[in-house]
């Protein structure tokens, strides 16, 4: 049994964790952690998130000697602020633990990312570079290795596993950029209370328009640019990301059915569900570990349609593939069948 740590376990994404962990064959619950002056700390798990109540009633301990817990540890999962990652990795790398950070810290390379997506410079340019990025489907053989796995956002996964076999594929057309336009549910934006995820405040509108930081996430990883917006929507949970591409002269919609089915009818692939020229949909995907993918061409353009639920393909049950990949279980351990 492999020790896994969680930090910020009592947010929305480390309680998710909690509950895979705990069903997990060959993990097993160190400790479930908050910050040193949490106003959660020593409650129980159970007490903030109730639908763990009498499975996982662990309490949330207050982080106050990193070193003790990384020596508890074989894994930690990071289910904190970017900055709070930023921070705590290197304590738990040095001290030979495996990282899964679910944050933005270490997903994308280059000196000027950091202070200006994310209002920090960046203090461990080491790990950043050896971080490896985890889109399960596509990085798998990377993440195997790997000492620190950079979890991918929620717009980027939903975003990347529509776009990327048509990529591979050589059918895009990418003079014009794919056009992806994103709803989010409020978990999106974590458990913390805030004016914008105040229930009266909410409605459905554009935001971080041209500023968002999954843009230039996105983009770097697909290696081609992209238009990104992304919408709150009033409910809880899932993304929908509707993205319009042009296609390459000649290419036909089996080409496109035929890339498709190349990249995902896999095995080690069955998070990705294709529905062939059927829509996606939230209510198929929310408290799944899936993505859905939808498709239909018509000239030289192609509409995809992808849904996740943001705190499980978006975050959580990502990071839980990771883990899998890593230590050569089964890719879906914990997370279905
Ligand atoms: N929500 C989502 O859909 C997605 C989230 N992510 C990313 O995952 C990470 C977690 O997100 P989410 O679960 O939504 O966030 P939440 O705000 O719901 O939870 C954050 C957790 O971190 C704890 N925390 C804060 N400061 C510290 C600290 N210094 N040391 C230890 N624990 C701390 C909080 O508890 P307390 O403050 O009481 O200490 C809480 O448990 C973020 O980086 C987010 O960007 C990625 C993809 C999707
Ligand atoms: C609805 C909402 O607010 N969503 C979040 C994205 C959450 C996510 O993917 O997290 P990372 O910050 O780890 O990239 C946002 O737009 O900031």
């Amino acid at each position: 049994m492999l020790n896994t740590s969680i930090i910020g376990a009592s947010g929305y994404t480390g309680a998710e964790l909690a509950a895979m962990v705990h069903k997990h064959p060959h993990l097993q619950l160190a400790g479930l952690y908050v910050s040193e002056n949490s106003l959660d700390a020593n409650k129980a798990i159970s007490e903030l998130h109730g639908q763990l109540r009498g499975q996982i009633d662990l309490p949330l301990q207050p982080l106050t000697d990193v070193a003790a817990v990384a020596q508890a540890s074989d894994i930690v999962l990071l289910a904190t602020a970017h900055e709070v990652s930023h921070d705590l990795a290197p304590v738990f790398l040095a001290a030979g633990c495996q990282v899964f950070d679910l944050s933005g810290a270490f997903r994308v390379k280059g000196d000027e990312f950091y202070t200006q997506y994310y209002g920090f410079a960046h203090q461990h340019a080491n790990w950043l570079d050896a971080a490896v990025y985890g889109l399960a489907e596509w990085n798998a053989e990377s993440i195997a290795t790997a000492q620190l796995v950079a979890v991918p956002g929620c717009y980027p996964t939903a975003s990347q596993l529509a776009l990327k076999p048509l990529l591979a594929a050589g059918l895009l057309d990418t003079q014009q950029w794919p056009v992806i336009n994103a709803v989010s549910g409020v978990s999106g934006a974590g458990r913390k209370a805030s004016m914008t995820n105040s229930f009266c405040e909410v409605s459905l509108m554009a935001y971080g328009v041209f500023t968002h930081r999954h843009q230039p996430e996105i983009a770097a990883h697909l290696g081609t640019d992209v238009i990104f917006t992304p919408h709150l929507g009033n409910f809880k949970r899932g993304i929908l990301a509707t993205i319009t591409a042009k296609l390459a002269p000649g290419v036909t919609p089996e080409a496109v059915t035929e890339a498709m089915e190349a990249a995902y009818n896999q095995p080690g692939n069955q998070a990705v569900r294709l529905l062939g020229n059927n829509a996606a949909r939230l209510q198929d995907v929310v408290n799944t570990c899936f993505c859905d993918i939808g498709w239909k061409v018509q000239g030289q353009h192609v509409i995809l349609t992808s849904a996740i639920d943001n705190l499980l393909k978006g975050a959580s049950s990502q990071a839980m593939q990771c883990i899998n990949i890593r230590n050569g279980f089964a890719p879906l351990t914990a997370l279905a069948g």
